[in-house]
């Protein structure tokens, strides 16, 4: 049986965080772990209130996993703030973590700040260069490369820039573009863009968790990052194309999909 963990905060509705990743996984069949960074009160509308656990405390559960079910790979979402980023870190290194996926959650949907404006730094220094491959939306690429990112000439100027920061991948996410949702992903030699058509769906919540969750799930698998990151866009497209209507704002993906395999991304 593989096995992934997922570090990141909570979403009590399930659409995103821990709750959604978990549903990936899931689906995915492989066993999943979860080591919970912050506890937030959230739901389809918004962000209500946010309560971090002690830093000290995400080390110990990251021990607790590592030195008793080793994870075949780890995607790590929202952090916080600088102390759980530096914790996680070094967990990370110290436990020689492999196929590491992040999703450097910066922002919620709705315009909630889910980092501490002070952390991204250390995201940047001390995560980014454990990781496999590192997920930003427009917006996360942005504040990375620190000018505005809205078309796909932009897109490849910054996965250089960011690839050229850290020597790991990026797939940078286009769901935030005007006519399309097409991603990038460059691995330091060769760009493939992954095209899809914008389905149009308000109910998007948690499609960042749910795409970098899957991507880890294939590099669990043995798939390569080129695989692992265009079935789980497939799979992430299928999720969206569902059009599960839940809730009073942005609502939550569907996760069980018949056939999706099947399907164009
Ligand atoms: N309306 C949509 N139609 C199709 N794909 C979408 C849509 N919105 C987002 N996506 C896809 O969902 C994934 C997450 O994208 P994005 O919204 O950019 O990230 P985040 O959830 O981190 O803000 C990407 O693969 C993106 O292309
Ligand atoms: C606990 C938690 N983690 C991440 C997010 C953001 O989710 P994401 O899939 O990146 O994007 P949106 O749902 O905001 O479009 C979150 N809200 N909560």
């Amino acid at each position: 049986m593989k096995t992934v963990l997922s570090i990141a905060g909570t979403d009590p509705t399930g659409g995103a965080g821990i709750q959604t990743d978990l549903k990936t996984f899931e689906a995915f069949g492989v066993y999943g772990m979860a080591v919970i960074t912050v506890v937030c009160a959230q739901n389809t509308t918004g962000v209500f209130g946010m309560q971090p656990v002690s830093a000290e405390l995400v080390g110990k559960q990251i021990d607790c996993v590592f030195d008793d079910i080793f994870p075949d790979a780890v995607k790590v979402g929202m952090l916080y703030d600088a102390e759980i980023i530096h914790t996680v870190a070094e967990r990370l290194k110290a436990y020689h973590a492999k196929n590491i996926v992040l999703d450097p959650v910066m922002m919620s949907s709705s315009g909630t700040a889910l980092l501490h404006h002070d952390a991204a730094k250390v995201l940047q220094e001390e995560l980014f260069p454990l990781c496999t491959l590192v997920t930003p939306n427009l917006h996360e690429a942005a504040a990375v490369c620190s000018h505005n990112i809205t078309n796909r000439e932009d897109m490849e100027q910054a996965a250089c820039e960011i690839v050229g920061k850290t020597g790991g991948a990026v797939l940078v996410k286009g769901g935030h573009l005007a006519d399309c949702a097409d991603d990038l992903l460059f691995d330091g030699t060769e760009m493939h863009w992954l095209p899809a058509p914008r389905i149009d769906n308000p109910n998007t919540h948690g499609t960042g968790c749910t795409l970098s969750s899957a991507i880890a799930c294939g590099l669990a698998q043995g798939m390569s990052l080129i695989g692992s990151v265009k079935r789980a866009k497939r799979y992430l497209t299928a999720c969206i194309d569902f059009k599960l209507a839940l809730g009073h704002g942005s609502g939550p993906l569907q996760h069980r999909i018949a056939n999706w395999e099947n399907r164009h991304a």
